[in-house]
């Protein structure tokens, strides 16, 4: 089993794409917990996803509880991205199965979806700042789970620095 990611009732289409664009880069399923600001099939989505969409592995949750039965059921993580967090995001231990949640952009998610989180992680910003853009934020915090679960593909040949000429 590989990381997932998911959107809570994503606002932006163009950001969603980047999302999809990014899940299928990584082999990564992405989840969107409807509902959505915009058709999945809209314009901005799929110019930002580009041919990607073609091998992303999206699945739409009707509401917030289907997608919990999936999670469950599946016996899944939950780890919240949140500007609230209580933990920075390179300081929890990820697991190999856990599933990333993104907030939606014009208001994160509510209480009772903060409260039902198995952790909750926070991207350290410089004061006053208040939040990323969501899928930077989520670009970020997927390169650390993928870095600490060895979960990067086999396009990455060493990490070992080159030899010298
Ligand atoms: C534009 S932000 C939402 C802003 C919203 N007013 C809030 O405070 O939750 C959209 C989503 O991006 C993610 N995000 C943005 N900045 C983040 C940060 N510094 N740490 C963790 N997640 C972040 C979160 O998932 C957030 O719900």
């Amino acid at each position: 089993m590989t990381l997932a990611l998911a959107l809570y009732q994503p606002d932006i289409a163009q950001n969603a794409g980047t999302l999809a664009r990014t899940s299928a880069c990584f082999g990564l399923s992405l989840h969107i917990i409807e509902p959505a600001g915009f058709p999945v099939g809209d314009a901005g989505f799929r110019r930002a996803g580009m041919d990607y969409l073609d091998r992303a592995a999206i699945t739409r949750h009707a509401s917030f509880t289907a997608f919990e039965a999936w999670r469950v059921h599946e016996r899944r993580r939950l780890v919240l991205c949140t500007t609230r967090g209580a933990v920075a995001y390179t300081a929890l231990a990820y697991l190999p199965d856990d599933v990333l949640l993104l907030g939606r952009e014009s208001a994160g998610v509510p209480e009772p979806v903060h409260a039902v989180a198995d952790a909750r992680i926070a991207i350290p910003l410089a004061e006053g700042a208040r939040s990323l853009n969501v899928a930077l934020a989520g670009a970020m915090i997927l390169g650390e789970a993928l870095r600490q679960t060895g979960g990067f593909g086999g396009g990455l040949i060493t990490d070992r620095p080159a030899p010298r000429a």
